[in-house]
Protein backbone atom coordinates (compact mmCIF):
# COMPACT_ATOMS: atom_id res chain seq x y z
CA UNK A 1 0.00 0.00 0.00
CA UNK A 2 1.51 3.25 -0.90
CA UNK A 3 -1.05 5.70 -0.91
CA UNK A 4 -2.31 6.77 2.55
CA UNK A 5 -5.65 5.55 3.82
CA UNK A 6 -7.88 7.17 6.53
CA UNK A 7 -10.48 4.82 7.86
CA UNK A 8 -12.74 7.38 9.91
CA UNK A 9 -13.90 6.16 13.36
CA UNK A 10 -17.06 8.32 14.95
CA UNK A 11 -18.86 8.69 18.05
CA UNK A 12 -18.90 11.72 20.01
CA UNK A 13 -15.21 13.13 19.62
CA UNK A 14 -14.61 11.53 15.77
CA UNK A 15 -11.22 10.92 14.73
CA UNK A 16 -8.97 9.28 11.96
CA UNK A 17 -7.02 6.14 11.54
CA UNK A 18 -4.24 7.06 9.00
CA UNK A 19 -2.77 3.94 7.35
CA UNK A 20 0.79 4.54 5.07
CA UNK A 21 4.38 5.16 5.18
CA UNK A 22 5.93 7.81 6.40
CA UNK A 23 3.28 9.30 8.51
CA UNK A 24 5.10 10.75 11.39
CA UNK A 25 5.21 14.24 9.95
CA UNK A 26 1.29 14.53 9.98
CA UNK A 27 1.43 14.68 14.08
CA UNK A 28 2.00 18.26 14.61
CA UNK A 29 -1.30 18.70 12.29
CA UNK A 30 -2.93 16.65 14.63
CA UNK A 31 -1.49 18.18 18.05
CA UNK A 32 -2.78 21.42 16.88
CA UNK A 33 -1.43 24.41 18.50
CA UNK A 34 -3.28 24.09 21.79
CA UNK A 35 -0.22 22.19 23.76
CA UNK A 36 2.99 23.65 24.73
CA UNK A 37 4.07 20.10 25.69
CA UNK A 38 4.22 17.07 24.53
CA UNK A 39 4.93 13.87 26.41
CA UNK A 40 6.23 10.72 23.52
CA UNK A 41 5.99 7.33 25.71
CA UNK A 42 7.69 4.25 24.46
CA UNK A 43 9.81 1.06 25.20
CA UNK A 44 13.23 0.91 25.10
CA UNK A 45 12.72 -1.08 21.30
CA UNK A 46 11.17 2.04 19.61
CA UNK A 47 13.42 4.96 21.00
CA UNK A 48 15.16 5.87 18.17
CA UNK A 49 11.75 6.49 16.90
CA UNK A 50 10.57 8.03 19.93
CA UNK A 51 13.94 10.08 19.50
CA UNK A 52 12.90 11.42 16.39
CA UNK A 53 9.85 12.38 16.84
CA UNK A 54 10.97 14.47 20.09
CA UNK A 55 13.44 15.96 17.61
CA UNK A 56 10.66 17.16 15.20
CA UNK A 57 8.37 18.02 17.70
CA UNK A 58 11.07 20.06 19.65
CA UNK A 59 10.35 23.22 17.07
CA UNK A 60 6.91 23.84 18.09
CA UNK A 61 6.63 22.36 21.52
CA UNK A 62 8.43 21.31 24.90
CA UNK A 63 9.37 17.75 24.25
CA UNK A 64 9.82 15.23 26.84
CA UNK A 65 10.19 11.10 26.25
CA UNK A 66 9.20 8.57 28.91
CA UNK A 67 10.73 5.18 28.40
CA UNK A 68 8.41 2.70 29.90
CA UNK A 69 9.18 -1.38 30.92
CA UNK A 70 8.95 -3.61 27.01
CA UNK A 71 5.70 -5.33 26.67
CA UNK A 72 3.15 -6.19 29.47
CA UNK A 73 5.50 -4.52 32.24
CA UNK A 74 4.42 -1.14 31.31
CA UNK A 75 0.45 -1.90 32.12
CA UNK A 76 1.34 -1.45 35.97
CA UNK A 77 0.01 0.85 38.81
CA UNK A 78 3.99 1.78 39.32
CA UNK A 79 4.88 2.54 35.86
CA UNK A 80 1.67 4.90 35.60
CA UNK A 81 2.78 6.48 39.20
CA UNK A 82 6.38 7.33 37.11
CA UNK A 83 4.69 8.64 34.36
CA UNK A 84 2.67 10.83 36.50
CA UNK A 85 5.62 12.27 38.14
CA UNK A 86 7.04 13.11 35.20
CA UNK A 87 4.34 15.07 33.73
CA UNK A 88 3.99 16.64 37.13
CA UNK A 89 7.90 17.77 37.29
CA UNK A 90 7.22 18.76 33.47
CA UNK A 91 4.18 21.38 34.69
CA UNK A 92 1.81 19.41 32.24
CA UNK A 93 -1.68 20.94 31.82
CA UNK A 94 -5.11 20.09 30.14
CA UNK A 95 -3.96 21.25 27.27
CA UNK A 96 -1.07 19.33 26.70
CA UNK A 97 -0.42 16.15 25.17
CA UNK A 98 0.89 12.64 25.47
CA UNK A 99 1.96 10.16 22.56
CA UNK A 100 2.44 7.11 22.72
CA UNK A 101 4.56 4.80 20.61
CA UNK A 102 4.97 1.46 20.74
CA UNK A 103 3.04 -1.89 20.91
CA UNK A 104 -0.26 -2.25 22.17
CA UNK A 105 1.12 -2.57 26.04
CA UNK A 106 2.45 0.90 25.65
CA UNK A 107 -0.26 2.25 23.84
CA UNK A 108 -2.69 0.95 26.47
CA UNK A 109 -0.91 2.49 29.23
CA UNK A 110 0.11 6.07 27.28
CA UNK A 111 -3.94 6.27 26.49
CA UNK A 112 -4.47 5.45 30.54
CA UNK A 113 -2.14 8.10 31.24
CA UNK A 114 -3.76 10.79 28.85
CA UNK A 115 -7.62 9.49 30.36
CA UNK A 116 -6.08 9.72 34.23
CA UNK A 117 -3.93 13.22 33.94
CA UNK A 118 -5.89 16.15 35.09
CA UNK A 119 -9.01 13.83 34.03
CA UNK A 120 -8.07 13.91 30.66
CA UNK A 121 -5.39 15.45 28.38
CA UNK A 122 -5.31 14.83 24.68
CA UNK A 123 -3.62 11.56 23.14
CA UNK A 124 -2.44 10.22 19.84
CA UNK A 125 -1.44 6.92 19.01
CA UNK A 126 1.23 5.72 17.23
CA UNK A 127 1.15 1.77 17.02
CA UNK A 128 4.34 -0.13 15.94
CA UNK A 129 2.91 -3.19 16.47
CA UNK A 130 0.82 -5.13 13.64
CA UNK A 131 -1.54 -5.80 17.21
CA UNK A 132 -1.82 -2.39 17.98
CA UNK A 133 -2.74 -0.79 14.77
CA UNK A 134 -5.49 -3.58 14.05
CA UNK A 135 -6.95 -3.17 17.54
CA UNK A 136 -5.11 -1.85 20.45
CA UNK A 137 -4.44 1.92 19.40
CA UNK A 138 -8.28 2.00 17.93
CA UNK A 139 -11.07 2.35 20.21
CA UNK A 140 -10.06 4.35 23.59
CA UNK A 141 -9.83 0.96 25.03
CA UNK A 142 -6.86 2.09 27.86
CA UNK A 143 -5.54 0.36 30.43
CA UNK A 144 -3.24 -1.80 33.12
CA UNK A 145 -3.06 -5.19 34.85
CA UNK A 146 -3.63 -5.89 38.19
CA UNK A 147 -2.55 -9.29 40.07
CA UNK A 148 -6.37 -10.34 40.08
CA UNK A 149 -6.05 -10.01 36.03
CA UNK A 150 -5.66 -8.53 32.65
CA UNK A 151 -6.49 -4.31 32.20
CA UNK A 152 -8.86 -5.09 35.46
CA UNK A 153 -8.70 -1.13 35.78
CA UNK A 154 -9.04 1.63 33.21
CA UNK A 155 -11.03 3.78 31.27
CA UNK A 156 -12.36 4.55 27.52
CA UNK A 157 -10.10 7.62 26.57
CA UNK A 158 -10.78 7.57 22.64
CA UNK A 159 -7.50 9.63 20.98
CA UNK A 160 -7.55 12.36 19.18
CA UNK A 161 -5.69 10.32 15.80
CA UNK A 162 -4.20 6.81 15.06
CA UNK A 163 -0.95 7.09 12.87
CA UNK A 164 -0.62 3.61 11.44
CA UNK A 165 2.82 3.79 9.74
CA UNK A 166 3.76 0.59 7.95
CA UNK A 167 6.96 0.89 7.98
CA UNK A 168 7.47 0.27 11.91
CA UNK A 169 6.39 -3.41 10.80
CA UNK A 170 9.67 -4.19 9.06
CA UNK A 171 11.83 -4.32 12.22
CA UNK A 172 8.34 -6.41 14.18
CA UNK A 173 10.11 -9.77 15.33
CA UNK A 174 7.84 -12.66 13.55
CA UNK A 175 6.18 -14.14 16.65
CA UNK A 176 4.94 -10.66 17.40
CA UNK A 177 3.66 -9.62 13.44
CA UNK A 178 1.78 -13.65 13.60
CA UNK A 179 0.42 -12.55 17.06
CA UNK A 180 -1.08 -9.17 15.45
CA UNK A 181 -2.78 -11.77 12.79
CA UNK A 182 -4.56 -13.25 15.72
CA UNK A 183 -6.77 -10.10 16.19
CA UNK A 184 -7.12 -10.17 12.26
CA UNK A 185 -8.45 -13.08 12.17
CA UNK A 186 -11.07 -12.30 15.59
CA UNK A 187 -12.25 -9.49 12.80
CA UNK A 188 -12.43 -12.13 10.11
CA UNK A 189 -14.41 -14.62 12.27
CA UNK A 190 -17.09 -11.71 13.71
CA UNK A 191 -17.82 -9.08 11.34
CA UNK A 192 -15.53 -9.95 7.67
CA UNK A 193 -15.40 -12.79 6.40
CA UNK A 194 -13.05 -11.37 3.47
CA UNK A 195 -10.51 -11.15 5.62
CA UNK A 196 -10.27 -15.06 6.31
CA UNK A 197 -10.22 -15.77 2.25
CA UNK A 198 -7.29 -13.12 1.95
CA UNK A 199 -5.49 -15.17 4.71
CA UNK A 200 -5.86 -18.29 3.12
CA UNK A 201 -5.42 -17.48 -0.37
CA UNK A 202 -1.89 -17.25 0.77
CA UNK A 203 -1.02 -18.49 4.69
CA UNK A 204 2.92 -17.96 4.17
CA UNK A 205 2.55 -13.95 3.13
CA UNK A 206 -0.16 -13.71 5.99
CA UNK A 207 2.61 -14.26 8.22
CA UNK A 208 4.91 -11.59 7.51
CA UNK A 209 3.92 -7.77 6.93
CA UNK A 210 5.60 -8.07 3.26
CA UNK A 211 2.70 -9.80 1.74
CA UNK A 212 0.58 -8.57 -1.44
CA UNK A 213 -2.40 -8.39 1.37
CA UNK A 214 -0.92 -6.81 4.34
CA UNK A 215 -2.17 -3.09 3.55
CA UNK A 216 -5.47 -4.69 2.55
CA UNK A 217 -6.20 -6.74 5.56
CA UNK A 218 -4.83 -4.01 7.75
CA UNK A 219 -7.19 -2.02 6.44
CA UNK A 220 -10.31 -4.29 6.59
CA UNK A 221 -9.33 -5.11 10.24
CA UNK A 222 -9.31 -1.79 11.37
CA UNK A 223 -12.27 -1.03 9.63
CA UNK A 224 -14.37 -3.45 11.75
CA UNK A 225 -12.95 -1.74 15.20
CA UNK A 226 -13.71 1.64 13.76
CA UNK A 227 -17.32 0.04 12.66
CA UNK A 228 -18.37 -1.30 16.39
CA UNK A 229 -16.92 1.10 18.68
CA UNK A 230 -18.08 4.15 16.46
CA UNK A 231 -21.88 3.43 17.76
CA UNK A 232 -20.55 1.46 21.00
CA UNK A 233 -17.71 3.34 22.72
CA UNK A 234 -18.47 2.24 26.03
CA UNK A 235 -19.18 -1.36 25.28
CA UNK A 236 -22.71 -1.17 26.67
CA UNK A 237 -23.54 -4.02 24.26
CA UNK A 238 -22.03 -4.38 20.45
CA UNK A 239 -18.72 -4.03 21.42
CA UNK A 240 -18.30 -7.06 23.48
CA UNK A 241 -18.25 -9.29 20.37
CA UNK A 242 -14.31 -7.32 20.15
CA UNK A 243 -13.87 -9.79 22.90
CA UNK A 244 -14.41 -12.89 20.96
CA UNK A 245 -11.86 -15.60 22.33
CA UNK A 246 -10.78 -13.05 25.16
CA UNK A 247 -12.33 -14.37 28.47
CA UNK A 248 -10.06 -17.89 28.00
CA UNK A 249 -7.33 -15.97 26.49
CA UNK A 250 -7.06 -13.20 28.92
CA UNK A 251 -7.17 -16.31 31.73
CA UNK A 252 -4.56 -18.11 30.25
CA UNK A 253 -1.96 -14.47 30.06
CA UNK A 254 -2.65 -14.02 33.24
CA UNK A 255 -1.91 -17.92 34.56
CA UNK A 256 1.44 -17.51 32.24
CA UNK A 257 2.43 -13.96 34.63
CA UNK A 258 2.30 -12.28 30.97
CA UNK A 259 4.65 -13.95 29.07
CA UNK A 260 2.85 -15.44 26.19
CA UNK A 261 1.74 -12.75 23.81
CA UNK A 262 -1.62 -11.30 23.71
CA UNK A 263 -1.89 -12.63 20.07
CA UNK A 264 -1.10 -16.67 21.01
CA UNK A 265 -3.40 -16.44 24.22
CA UNK A 266 -6.49 -14.91 22.38
CA UNK A 267 -5.78 -17.73 19.45
CA UNK A 268 -6.50 -20.34 22.06
CA UNK A 269 -9.19 -18.27 23.39
CA UNK A 270 -10.88 -18.53 19.87
CA UNK A 271 -10.38 -21.96 19.27
CA UNK A 272 -12.03 -22.49 22.82
CA UNK A 273 -14.95 -20.25 22.21
CA UNK A 274 -15.51 -21.92 18.79
CA UNK A 275 -15.89 -25.66 20.27
CA UNK A 276 -17.99 -23.62 23.25
CA UNK A 277 -20.48 -22.40 20.62
CA UNK A 278 -20.12 -26.12 18.28
CA UNK A 279 -21.02 -27.91 21.79
CA UNK A 280 -23.99 -25.38 22.45
CA UNK A 281 -25.18 -26.32 19.14
CA UNK A 282 -24.82 -22.82 17.95
CA UNK A 283 -21.99 -23.25 15.53
CA UNK A 284 -21.38 -25.62 12.56
CA UNK A 285 -18.29 -28.10 12.92
CA UNK A 286 -16.71 -27.16 9.33
CA UNK A 287 -16.89 -23.18 11.24
CA UNK A 288 -14.98 -24.31 14.16
CA UNK A 289 -12.40 -26.58 12.61
CA UNK A 290 -11.81 -23.46 10.20
CA UNK A 291 -10.49 -21.88 13.22
CA UNK A 292 -8.02 -24.67 13.66
CA UNK A 293 -6.82 -24.58 10.34
CA UNK A 294 -6.37 -21.42 9.86
CA UNK A 295 -4.78 -20.22 13.15
CA UNK A 296 -2.71 -23.13 12.98
CA UNK A 297 -1.14 -22.73 9.64
CA UNK A 298 -0.36 -19.06 10.74
CA UNK A 299 1.81 -20.58 13.36
CA UNK A 300 -0.14 -19.64 16.62
CA UNK A 301 -1.56 -22.20 19.33
CA UNK A 302 -4.62 -23.88 19.69
CA UNK A 303 -3.82 -25.55 23.35
CA UNK A 304 -2.98 -25.10 26.65
CA UNK A 305 -2.34 -26.89 29.82
CA UNK A 306 -5.39 -29.43 30.84
CA UNK A 307 -3.78 -29.21 35.01
CA UNK A 308 -4.76 -25.27 34.42
CA UNK A 309 -8.64 -25.02 34.22
CA UNK A 310 -9.88 -24.56 37.68
CA UNK A 311 -7.36 -21.95 37.82
CA UNK A 312 -8.91 -20.68 34.37
CA UNK A 313 -11.90 -20.77 35.29
CA UNK A 314 -11.28 -19.05 39.02
CA UNK A 315 -9.70 -15.80 36.49
CA UNK A 316 -12.76 -15.97 34.08
CA UNK A 317 -15.21 -14.97 37.17
CA UNK A 318 -13.68 -11.43 37.18
CA UNK A 319 -13.78 -11.40 32.84
CA UNK A 320 -15.50 -7.49 32.61
CA UNK A 321 -18.23 -9.37 30.58
CA UNK A 322 -19.56 -11.37 33.58
CA UNK A 323 -22.50 -10.54 35.32
CA UNK A 324 -22.59 -10.90 38.94
CA UNK A 325 -22.18 -15.39 39.15
CA UNK A 326 -22.69 -15.37 35.34
CA UNK A 327 -19.90 -16.01 33.10
CA UNK A 328 -20.49 -14.13 30.08
CA UNK A 329 -18.89 -15.46 26.48
CA UNK A 330 -19.09 -14.50 23.13
CA UNK A 331 -19.63 -17.52 20.87
CA UNK A 332 -20.26 -17.83 16.96
CA UNK A 333 -24.08 -18.59 15.42
CA UNK A 334 -21.92 -18.59 11.99
CA UNK A 335 -19.36 -16.33 10.48
CA UNK A 336 -19.77 -12.77 10.89
CA UNK A 337 -22.95 -13.58 13.68
CA UNK A 338 -21.27 -13.29 16.69
CA UNK A 339 -23.66 -13.83 20.15
CA UNK A 340 -23.34 -13.83 23.54
CA UNK A 341 -24.22 -17.03 25.80
CA UNK A 342 -24.81 -16.71 29.48
CA UNK A 343 -23.78 -18.61 31.89
CA UNK A 344 -23.44 -22.15 30.40
CA UNK A 345 -23.30 -25.45 32.13
CA UNK A 346 -20.31 -26.10 33.70
CA UNK A 347 -20.13 -29.46 32.01
CA UNK A 348 -20.40 -27.96 29.09
CA UNK A 349 -17.16 -25.33 29.74
CA UNK A 350 -15.33 -28.37 30.83
CA UNK A 351 -16.02 -30.29 27.20
CA UNK A 352 -15.27 -27.29 25.40
CA UNK A 353 -11.86 -26.64 27.27
CA UNK A 354 -11.05 -30.52 27.47
CA UNK A 355 -11.27 -29.88 23.31
CA UNK A 356 -8.63 -27.26 23.48
CA UNK A 357 -6.44 -28.90 26.31
CA UNK A 358 -2.88 -31.02 26.27
N1 LIG B 1 -6.88 -1.28 24.06
C1 LIG B 1 -7.30 -2.22 23.25
O1 LIG B 1 -8.37 -2.11 22.63
C2 LIG B 1 -6.44 -3.42 23.03
C3 LIG B 1 -6.72 -4.27 21.96
C4 LIG B 1 -5.90 -5.37 21.76
C5 LIG B 1 -4.82 -5.60 22.59
N2 LIG B 1 -4.58 -4.74 23.61
C6 LIG B 1 -3.41 -4.93 24.48
O2 LIG B 1 -2.24 -4.82 23.66
C7 LIG B 1 -1.18 -5.55 24.27
C8 LIG B 1 -0.49 -6.41 23.25
O3 LIG B 1 0.04 -5.55 22.27
P1 LIG B 1 1.21 -6.03 21.29
O4 LIG B 1 0.91 -7.36 20.76
O5 LIG B 1 1.44 -4.91 20.37
O6 LIG B 1 2.42 -6.28 22.28
P2 LIG B 1 3.51 -5.32 22.95
O7 LIG B 1 3.06 -3.95 23.12
O8 LIG B 1 3.93 -6.07 24.16
O9 LIG B 1 4.68 -5.35 21.87
C9 LIG B 1 5.28 -6.58 21.51
C10 LIG B 1 6.81 -6.45 21.48
O10 LIG B 1 7.21 -5.79 20.31
C11 LIG B 1 8.13 -4.73 20.60
N3 LIG B 1 7.95 -3.78 19.52
C12 LIG B 1 6.89 -2.96 19.32
N4 LIG B 1 6.99 -2.35 18.13
C13 LIG B 1 8.13 -2.78 17.57
C14 LIG B 1 8.76 -2.53 16.32
N5 LIG B 1 8.20 -1.77 15.38
N6 LIG B 1 9.96 -3.13 16.08
C15 LIG B 1 10.50 -3.96 17.00
N7 LIG B 1 9.95 -4.26 18.18
C16 LIG B 1 8.76 -3.68 18.46
C17 LIG B 1 7.72 -4.29 21.98
O11 LIG B 1 8.75 -3.61 22.62
C18 LIG B 1 7.39 -5.65 22.62
O12 LIG B 1 8.55 -6.30 23.06
C19 LIG B 1 -1.81 -6.35 25.39
O13 LIG B 1 -1.53 -5.73 26.61
C20 LIG B 1 -3.29 -6.30 25.09
O14 LIG B 1 -4.06 -6.43 26.25
C21 LIG B 1 -5.36 -3.67 23.84
O1 LIG C 1 -11.61 -3.03 21.93
C1 LIG C 1 -12.25 -3.92 22.50
O2 LIG C 1 -13.34 -3.72 23.02
C2 LIG C 1 -11.69 -5.28 22.61
O3 LIG C 1 -12.23 -6.12 23.31
C3 LIG C 1 -10.45 -5.56 21.83
C4 LIG C 1 -9.56 -6.64 22.44
O4 LIG C 1 -8.81 -7.19 21.38
C5 LIG C 1 -8.57 -6.08 23.45
O5 LIG C 1 -7.66 -7.09 23.81
C6 LIG C 1 -9.13 -5.40 24.67
O6 LIG C 1 -8.10 -4.77 25.40
C7 LIG C 1 -9.81 -6.33 25.61
O7 LIG C 1 -10.57 -5.56 26.46
P1 LIG C 1 -11.08 -6.00 27.90
O8 LIG C 1 -12.19 -5.06 28.14
O9 LIG C 1 -11.51 -7.43 27.83
O10 LIG C 1 -9.94 -5.82 28.82
ZN1 LIG D 1 -7.25 -8.41 22.14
Amino acid sequence: MSATTTVKVGGERPYDVLIGSNLLGELPALLGDKPARVAVIHPKALAATAEAIRADLDVAYETVTIEVPDAEGAKTAQVLAHVWAVLGHSGFTRTDAIVGVGGGATTDLAGFAAATWLRGVPVVQIPTTLLGMVDAAVGGKTGINTAEGKNLVGAFHPPVGVLCDLAALESLPGDDYVAGMAEVVKCGFIADPAILDLIESDLEAAKTPGGPHTGELIRRAVQVKADVVSVDLKEAGLREILNYGHTLGHAIERNERYQWRHGAAISVGMVFAAELGRLAGRLDEQTAQRHRDLLGALGLPLAYRADAWPQLLETMRIDKKARADRLRFIVLQGIAKPAVLEAPDPQLLAAAYAEVSR
